[in-house]
């Protein structure tokens, strides 16, 4: 059976309800010093899901977003005395185990799950790097292997289930099924089996219980390279979902559904730069309406990348006299741009972004000089402006009159669209040797400008969140319409040279 994330089942008869307002909830797991994973990971997803989280360190990682260093290992027996400490004083709800780094240390772990029994036990056996280096030597895997029938759901991803079963990786989604069910129903407990790891398809989990048909849960795979820790916070969200509610199947829906939004929103923490954590606290923080916008003008970035004239540049294709055109109206643009930057300087309530728009508008003199000096004087064209670059200035100069909020709306596309339009013709100008406009392709991609548009768009959100509703809606208004504009901008030299369907 496949379902959503959010038409999971239900609480069924054989899983009984902890009911406790907020779970108590222990992870036993190692350290990531850089917060992605570990004990850092499973107390921030115990909170985000509204659970009291502890925390029982096995082993110390040296460790960031590219990768693990170096481990050291604690005495077993002070791993002992820190499971004893809390199982002398606090009932608990439930209890995760991530990272257990020898058989030692497992043995402590076994015997005092034996002992005291919490009542949700969630396993994640964290076995092999993200890397494919088996982490624990043969005896760990051993033991561990002996602790999964204790637990009530282990949680293996596909290389860990392949260990687990003395199996080679299963090599695909059905094979992997299989055999977490002959997991699920040799150690009679539930395996969730985690399909991050496959390459392609949506983002698939199982949920497998002894006798019962498979669940599926899946969402779409997100492309974003902030996976670092998914694993660890998925089975601290899940125990904090089993103790507040007793329900495997509505535990993981809930689960799975917070988990994706915090891998979406993971690259908003800006952290590190190899595979970043996820966005744990993502619900306390609403997310940028720029973000919005963006994902709003999708069909207007597909038809720009549609276009003849995006498609002839990026080939090589264009017809000379377009690319011309397209460059005397850009000098003519720039010159209106600028005159809206220095306006955005004038309005700015600080200093930091009236120096930074003033930067702008002075930038664009500069190119504008450069545009003639260079380009067009070895591909002269009508200086005359063009419908299109009249309509788009002719916007930007009504924005100027009104708000700083509103105006900021209106000159942020030409840095977006300008920004991810070089970076989407970076691959192929790169195909193409020696590339006709190879050089001018260059200046689109440059550094310095997609990080003054990571700036503009920071202060685009800055000037939405001091706004109320209306406002916003204005500025959403300015930045659609100018986006538009960046479209047509980009189609204007067809249009005007009647070169329907040149550039192919
Ligand atoms: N790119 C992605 N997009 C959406 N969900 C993902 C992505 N990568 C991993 N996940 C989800 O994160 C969870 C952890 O999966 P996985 O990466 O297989 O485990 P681990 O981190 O233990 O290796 C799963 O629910 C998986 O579907
Ligand atoms: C201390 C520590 N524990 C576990 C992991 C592995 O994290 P996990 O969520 O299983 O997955 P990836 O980070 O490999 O996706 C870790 N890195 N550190």
């Amino acid at each position: 059976m496949v379902v959503s994330a959010a038409a999971l089942p239900t609480r069924t008869a054989t899983d009984s309800p902890v009911a406790t307002a907020i779970p108590r909830i222990l992870s036993i797991a190692g350290s990531d010093p850089s917060g992605g994973a570990g004990i850092q990971a499973d107390l921030k997803s115990i909170s985000a899901l509204g659970g009291y989280g502890m925390a029982a360190v096995t082993a110390l990682t040296a460790q960031n977003t590219h990768g693990v260093r170096a481990v050291h290992v604690p005495p077993a027996g002070f791993l002992r005395s820190q499971l004893q400490a809390i199982s002398d004083d606090i009932e608990l709800d439930a209890v995760k185990i991530g990272m257990l780094a020898d058989s030692q240390v497992i043995g402590v772990v076994r015997d005092w799950l034996r002992e005291h029994r919490p009542p949700v036990i969630v396993l994640d056996p964290v076995m092999v790097a993200s890397s494919g280096d088996r982490l624990l030597d043969a005896e760990a895997e051993d033991a561990l292997r002996e602790l999964v029938h204790l637990a009530d759901l282990v949680t293996p991803n596909l290389p860990e289930l392949g260990v687990l079963m003395r199996e080679a990786e299963p090599g695909d989604w059905a094979a992997a099924v299989r055999m977490a069910q002959q997991l699920a129903d040799a150690q009679q407990t539930r395996v969730l089996l985690k399909g991050g790891h496959l390459s392609a398809g949506p983002a698939r989990d199982a949920l497998l219980v002894p006798g019962e048909q498979p669940v599926v849960v899946e969402l779409p795979r997100l492309q974003t390279t902030n996976t670092h820790g998914t694993g660890c916070s998925f089975s601290a969200a899940i125990a904090t979902c089993q103790a507040r509610n007793g329900d495997w199947g509505q535990s993981l829906a809930e689960a799975k559904d917070w988990l994706h939004t915090a891998v979406a929103r993971g690259a908003e923490l800006r952290v590190g730069s190899g595979l970043g954590p996820v966005h744990h606290f993502h619900r306390w923080h609403p997310e940028p309406v720029t973000d919005d916008w963006w994902r709003r003008i999708e069909p207007i970035r597909a038809g720009i990348l549609e276009l003849p004239f995006i498609r002839g540049l990026a080939a090589g294709t264009l017809p000379e006299p377009e690319f011309s055109y397209y460059l005397a109206q850009d000098a003519r643009y720039l010159n209106g741009y600028s005159r809206a930057l220095a306006r955005a300087s004038a309005l700015a309530p600080d200093e930091r972004q009236q120096a930074f728009w003033a930067r702008g508008a002075a930038n664009c003199l500069d190119v504008e000089a450069e545009l003639h000096r260079t380009w067009l004087q070895k591909h002269p064209a009508s200086p005359l402006e063009g419908p299109v670059t009249k309509k788009y200035v002719d916007h930007l100069l009504a924005a100027s009159g009104s708000s700083y909020a509103v105006l900021v709306a209106a000159v942020l596309p030409c840095y977006w669209l300008y920004s991810w339009v070089g970076k989407e013709l970076a691959a192929s100008r790169s195909l193409i040797d020696p590339h006709p406009y190879g050089a001018w392709l260059d200046t689109y991609a440059d550094e310095d400008f997609a990080a003054a548009t990571e700036q503009a768009i920071e202060f685009a959100a800055m000037a939405a969140a001091r706004v109320d509703g209306a406002e916003r809606e204005l500025m959403w208004q300015a930045f659609q319409a100018a986006s538009e504009y960046e479209l047509e901008f980009f189609d204007a030299p067809r249009a005007a040279l009647g070169q329907a369907g040149s550039g192919r």
